[in-house]
C-alpha cells in the first residue's frame, strides 16, 4: 500500500526545478511506500509560479508561504528559496506539524541554525537539509570505502570548490538573481554557498571538524545593487581558505572561489589514509579514484608492481543507487543526486529511521561556516564548540 506525501513546494527556481524533478521521478526508480503527490507550489511571483505549477503539474499554487503551510492537505514543506527565509519557513512549518526538507545552508548563521534545529526536534517532524553531492554514488562510494576501513588511519582532506561567475567588475550584486551577492540575503559568500557543501561532505567522510583557521578575501569592493541602481559596499567572501583539525588527528585544506577563471563546479576532495586514498572531482562524477595500499581485513601489502590510482568507473549494480537506474556502464547525472536524497528520505519514512543529513548534522556544518568567517576576522584559530 503506498502512502501519499502531500507536497508543498515554495520556489520555483534553480532548486525548485531540481526537486520537482525529483518528486516526478523517484517513486518511478525506487521501492519506496511512500510517494509524493505535487500538491501545491509557492513563490511570490503569481504569473511565474502559475507557469512552474503548469509545466511539472503541481496541483495548486499559493503566492505566500505562510498560506501554503496552513492548508491541512500538505504534508511536507519543501523549502528552496534564498537562505535569509529558510529560518521563518522551517520555523513556521514545523510548529504546524509539517514535515521539513530544506535547502542548503541550513540558515544565515548558527544562531538560526541553532532555533531551526530546535523548533524541528520540539515538533518531532520528519527532516532533511538537502547536501545533495551526498548522493552522487563516488562519494556514497568513497564513504563506504572509509567504513571498510580501507582508507586506515586518516592523515589529510583537501577540499576545492571553484567557480568563476563573479569575475566581471559589472557583476550586479542583489536582487531576484543575485542574491548571492548580497550579505543581507545570502549570509555569507562562498563559505555558506559552496564550503558548506565541502564540509557536509568532509564531516560525513572523516568525523567532526575542531578547530580553523581561515582566510577570505572580496576582489570586487563595490557594486551595483540591483534593486536600488545604486553601487554600495560588497559584504560577502568572495574567496575563502581554510585549514582545519578534525577530531580523528587528521589535517584538512578548504579552498572556495568563485574567480577561479575555468572553473564553473569544480568540486574536489581527496582523503589520505594509512591504508589508501580517494580522490573525486564532480567534473568527472561518475569516477572515484582510488590508490589501495594495504588490504583492509589481511593488512597485507598490494604488491608494488600492481600498485597504482585505480579509476573506478562508479555504474555497476553492486554501486551505490545504480541497481536503481540503468544498466552497468550507463551513467547517472547532477539531478539524479536529488532523486537519490529524496529516495533515502521516504526510505526513512518506510523504515522510521531518520534520514541523514538532517537538520542536526546541518547545523554542524553551520558551526564550521561561522567558525572560519570568525577566524577570517579575528585571523587566529577558532575552536568548534
Ligand atoms: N543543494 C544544492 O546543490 C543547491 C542549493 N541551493 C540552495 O537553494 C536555495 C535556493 O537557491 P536557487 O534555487 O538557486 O534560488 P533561485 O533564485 O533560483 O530561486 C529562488 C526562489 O525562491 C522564491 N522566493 C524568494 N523569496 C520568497 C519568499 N519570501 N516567499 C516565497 N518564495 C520566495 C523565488 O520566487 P519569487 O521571487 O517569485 O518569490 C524563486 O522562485 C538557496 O538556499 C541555495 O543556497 C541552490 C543551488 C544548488
Ligand atoms: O551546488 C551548488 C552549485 O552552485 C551554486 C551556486 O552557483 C550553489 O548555490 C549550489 O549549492
Amino acid at each position: 500500500m503506498t502512502k501519499p506525501v502531500r507536497v508543498g513546494l515554495i520556489g520555483y527556481g534553480f532548486m525548485g526545478r531540481t526537486h520537482s524533478n525529483a518528486y516526478r521521478q523517484v517513486s518511478k526508480f525506487f521501492d519506496i511506500d511512500h510517494t509524493p503527490v505535487l500538491q501545491a507550489c509557492c513563490a511570490r511571483s503569481e504569473d511565474k509560479i502559475k507557469d512552474f505549477a503548469d509545466n511539472w503539474g503541481w496541483e495548486s499554487y499559493e503566492t505566500d508561504w505562510r498560506k501554503l503551510i496552513e492548508r491541512d492537505d500538505i504534508d511536507l514543506i519543501d523549502i528552496t528559496t534564498p537562505n535569509n527565509s529558510h529560518h521563518d519557513i522551517a520555523i513556521a512549518a514545523a510548529e504546524a506539524g509539517k514535515m521539513v526538507l530544506c535547502e542548503k545552508p541550513l540558515a544565515m548563521n548558527v544562531a538560526e541554525a541553532v532555533a531551526m534545529t530546535e523548533a524541528i526536534e520540539k515538533a518531532g517532524v520528519a527532516n532533511m537539509v538537502w547536501f545533495n553531492y551526498r548522493r552522487v554514488p563516488s562519494i556514497t562510494l568513497a564513504k563506504q570505502l572509509v567504513d571498510e576501513n580501507r582508507i586506515g588511519r586518516p592523515f589529510h582532506y583537501r577540499a576545492q570548490y571553484l567557480q568563476d561567475w563573479t569575475i566581471a567588475e559589472d557583476v550586479p550584486q542583489g536582487g531576484a538573481t543575485l542574491w548571492r551577492l548580497d550579505a543581507k540575503v545570502a549570509g555569507s559568500g562562498v563559505t555558506g554557498d559552496l564550503l558548506a557543501h565541502s564540509i557536509d561532505s568532509a564531516i560525513w567522510l572523516n568525523g567532526p571538524i575542531t578547530s580553523v583557521s581561515a582566510a577570505t578575501e572580496t576582489f570586487i569592493k563595490e557594486r551595483v545593487h540591483q534593486e536600488t541602481g545604486e553601487k554600495t559596499k560588497v559584504e560577502i567572501d568572495d574567496a575563502c581558505m581554510f585549514l582545519a583539525r578534525f577530531a580523528n588527528g587528521s589535517m584538512g585544506t578548504f579552498e572556495s572561489s568563485r574567480y577561479a577563471r575555468g572553473r564553473k563546479n569544480f568540486n574536489t576532495f581527496e582523503l589520505n589514509g594509512e591504508a589508501g586514498s580517494v580522490y573525486f572531482d564532480l567534473e568527472d562524477p561518475q569516477i572515484l579514484q582510488f590508490f589501495e595500499y594495504a588490504n583492509p581485513t589481511t593488512g597485507k601489502k598490494v604488491e608494488d608492481h600492481v600498485t597504482g590510482w585505480r579509476r573506478i568507473h562508479v555504474t555497476n549494480f553492486e554501486h551505490p543507487y545504480m541497481d536503481k537506474w540503468w544498466v552497468p556502464g550507463c551513467t547517472i547525472g547532477y539531478e539524479h543526486t536529488f532523486t537519490n536524497a529524496l529516495a533515502d528520505f521516504f526510505q526513512g519514512l518506510d523504515t522510521g529511521k531518520p534520514t541523514q543529513p538532517d537538520f542536526r548534522s546541518a547545523l554542524e556544518t553551520q558551526k564550521v561556516c561561522d567558525a572560519v568567517l570568525q577566524s577570517a576576522k579575528e585571523k587566529q584559530w577558532v575552536e568548534i564548540a
